[in-house]
C-alpha cells in the first residue's frame, strides 16, 4: 500500500541527514507504530509520507490517496467557538463533497460518540475530543489513517478506550494504521508491527521482537502483554 525506498532527507541548511537510506513497506491491514528517541525523525517521516516535505533522495510511493491524518493536538479541544460536534463533522463532510448526510451519524456510531453529537465542541474532555478527531478522520471511509502521538492530552482511562477503538477499526474494518507512539505499552499491545527509528534508519519488527529488544537493552520487562 505504501513504500518508502532508499529515503534520504535533510532539512534546508542542515549539514546532517535525518534519514540515510530508509526503507519501509506498509501492507493493507497493518497497524504500525513508529517508535524511537526524541529527535530521531518520527514526525519528519510522517510529514514526508503526507507530502508536506520532499525527499532529498529516494522515493515514497502509495497505492491510495484516501489517507487521513490525526494530528498530535486536536485543533478543537480548547475551542471556545460555539459550534457543535455534528456541525463540525458536517462541515468536514461537505468539504470532502460527500453527499450522504448520514455519513456523520455513521462515524459517530463507529467511534461510540453519538451521545455527544449536539454538544459544543469546547465542552468535550481531552479523550472525547480525540475520539471526535478520529471520527472526523473516518469521514469518506479512508483506507489509511496516520496519527501523531494520539494519546497526547488524553487521560489513562480514555487512552485505553481510544486504543481499543483504533484496534477495532484496524481489525474489524481493515483500516491500515500508522501511528507515531511515545506510549510503548500501547505500541506493543495494539500494533501488528513496530517500526523502530534510530540513527537515520529504521527497522520493522514484531511487537514480540521489540519487547525482546527493550528487555535486552534495559534489562527491564515491559508491563504490557504481547
Ligand atoms: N523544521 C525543521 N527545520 C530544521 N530541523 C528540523 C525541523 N524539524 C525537525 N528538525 C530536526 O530534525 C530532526 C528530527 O525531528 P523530528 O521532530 O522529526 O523528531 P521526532 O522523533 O518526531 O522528535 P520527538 O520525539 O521529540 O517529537 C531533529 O534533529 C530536529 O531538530
Amino acid at each position: 500500500m505504501l513504500k518508502v525506498k532508499d529515503l534520504y532527507f535533510s532539512y534546508h541548511q542542515q549539514p546532517s541527514y535525518v534519514f540515510e537510506g530508509l526503507n519501509l513497506t506498509i501492507h493493507r491491514g497493518d497497524y504500525i507504530s513508529i517508535v524511537g528517541e526524541n529527535g530521531c525523525g518520527k514526525s519528519t517521516l510522517l510529514r514526508l509520507i503526507l507530502g508536506f516535505l520532499t525527499p532529498t533522495q529516494g522515493s515514497i510511493t502509495m497505492e491510495t490517496k484516501n489517507i487521513r491524518y490525526v494530528s498530535q493536538k486536536n485543533d478543537f479541544s480548547h475551542s471556545g467557538f460555539p459550534i457543535t460536534v455534528r456541525e463540525i463533522l458536517n462541515s468536514y463532510r461537505k468539504l470532502l463533497h460527500i453527499k450522504d448526510p448520514n455519513e456523520v451519524n455513521r462515524v459517530l456510531e463507529l467511534t461510540h460518540m453519538t451521545f455527544a453529537a449536539d454538544k459544543l465542541i469546547g465542552q468535550l474532555s481531552g479523550g472525547q475530543a480525540q475520539r471526535i478527531s478520529i471520527a472526523r478522520s473516518l469521514i469518506g471511509e479512508p483506507d489509511l489513517i496516520i496519527l501523531d502521538e494520539p494519546s497526547t492530552g488524553v487521560d489513562a482511562k480514555s487512552q485505553e478506550s481510544m486504543y481499543a477503538l483504533l484496534k477495532q477499526l484496524n481489525t474489524d474494518r481493515g483500516i491500515t494504521i500508522l501511528s507515531v507512539e511515545h506510549n510503548l505499552d500501547a505500541a506493543l499491545t495494539n500494533s501488528t508491527k513496530i517500526f523502530h527509528l534510530s540513527h537515520g534508519n529504521g527497522h520493522l519488527c514484531t511487537p514480540e521482537q521489540y519487547a525482546h529488544e527493550i528487555l535486552h537493552h534495559t534489562g527491564k520487562e515491559c508491563s504490557c502483554h504481547v
